[in-house]
């Protein structure tokens, strides 16, 4: 019975033709090791200047970086801690039992692992993923304390992103009520990431550069670190902070705001010795909700959410890369 997801058969054609090697060096390992902007989300309780402050450099970050970490976020450390704890638990099931239609009774496209469908090395991602849409959560097995702490991170995590989002939103004129209109615990997502030592390649993808399709993601990561963003045109690395949360602005956000918020590309880099493993919470609205720019004149075309991933599950068939925001300018 396989253990890991057959990344060497399934890629190996692709490492061993030449043909690729050019393509290979063009997966640069980058040097240039970043902190992002740290809130100390405690500022909102300091009295009004102190609170004004902390918002004015969230709405900076999601400018400038479309990403930074937060401290003092209020999702308790032990929980983050059990969370990761069954997350590894989860994993360690075996390749056949977790690829299996009904893993868990998740739907059919809850486990992911890397590209079946690559064909070169710019579309191959070497990590294994357990998506879930927390619409199905109730009828997800229990799976040792799987099921009931996410349920419990997810509670948290929904209040955490509703706040988050409406701190964001304060600037830019959007009705307080946008965000608890449109959203609900179980319109997010939550996707595991394990991202197994990688043979080949230290500067080869964990996962393929991608924006997120949300309003904001919450990132919960260990101190392996391997997360890079673009930046001036340039790919970073994120220094890791095991205590901190990182926050990226999804390609919702980007279009509700008329592009001021930034949802910016990333990716992980594979490590060739230690295992990695991330939790991201993807804040989204029910599917019929209508994406339209907080101002005018509109860079997007409104776009409901069900419009939005039916695009990105025909632009991955074609083209192995979701596309994203580009397809609805205006
Ligand atoms: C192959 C892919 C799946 C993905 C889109 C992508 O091209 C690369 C990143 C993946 C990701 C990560 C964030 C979100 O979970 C997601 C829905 C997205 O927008 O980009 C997924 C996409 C997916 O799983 O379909
Ligand atoms: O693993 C990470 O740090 C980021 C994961 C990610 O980008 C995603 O799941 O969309
Ligand atoms: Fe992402």
């Amino acid at each position: 019975m396989a253990i890991e997801p057959p990344f060497l058969e399934k890629y190996k054609a692709i490492f061993q033709s030449s043909a690729n090697e050019k393509e290979k060096s063009t997966i640069v390992d980058v040097s240039e090791v970043l902190e992002l902007p740290l809130i100390d989300l405690g500022h909102l309780n300091l009295g009004p200047f102190e609170r004004q402050k902390c918002i004015e450099k969230m709405a900076r970050a999601a400018t400038e970086w479309g990403f930074f970490q937060i401290v003092n976020h209020g999702i308790p450390e032990e929980l983050l801690t059990r969370l990761k704890q069954e997350q590894i638990k989860v994993f360690q099931q075996p390749f056949d039992k977790k690829s299996e239609g009904n893993f868990l009774n998740l739907s059919a496209q809850s486990y992911r692992w890397g590209n079946p469908l690559a064909t070169s090395l710019s579309n191959l991602s070497w990590s294994e993923a357990l998506h879930i849409t927390l619409k199905d959560i109730s009828k997800m097995d229990e799976y040792n304390k799987l099921r009931s702490t996410i349920e419990e991170y997810a509670e948290k995590a929904n209040v955490l992103a509703q706040r988050l989002a409406e701190h964001l939103a304060e600037s830019l004129g959007i009705k307080v009520s946008y965000f608890g209109d449109n959203c609900s615990p179980s319109s997010s997502s939550l996707r595991m990431n394990r991202y197994p030592p990688c043979p080949y390649s230290s500067t080869m993808f964990g996962i393929i550069p991608h924006t997120d399709t949300d309003f904001l993601t919450i990132v919960s990561q260990d101190h392996v670190g391997g997360l890079q963003l673009e930046r001036n045109g340039r790919w970073v690395s994120v220094k890791p902070n095991p205590k901190a949360l990182v926050v990226n602005i999804g390609d919702f956000y980007q279009a509700l705001s008329n592009g001021v918020y930034k949802s910016i590309r990333h990716r992980v880099i594979a490590n060739q010795e230690i295992e990695r493993y991330s939790a991201a919470y993807f804040y989204c609205p029910t599917y019929e909700t209508v994406i339209e720019s907080c101002s005018k004149p509109s860079l997007y075309r409104k776009f409901s959410f069900k419009e939005y991933r039916q695009q990105i599950q025909k632009d991955v068939k074609a083209t192995g890369d979701k596309v994203g925001l580009s397809r609805f300018l205006l």
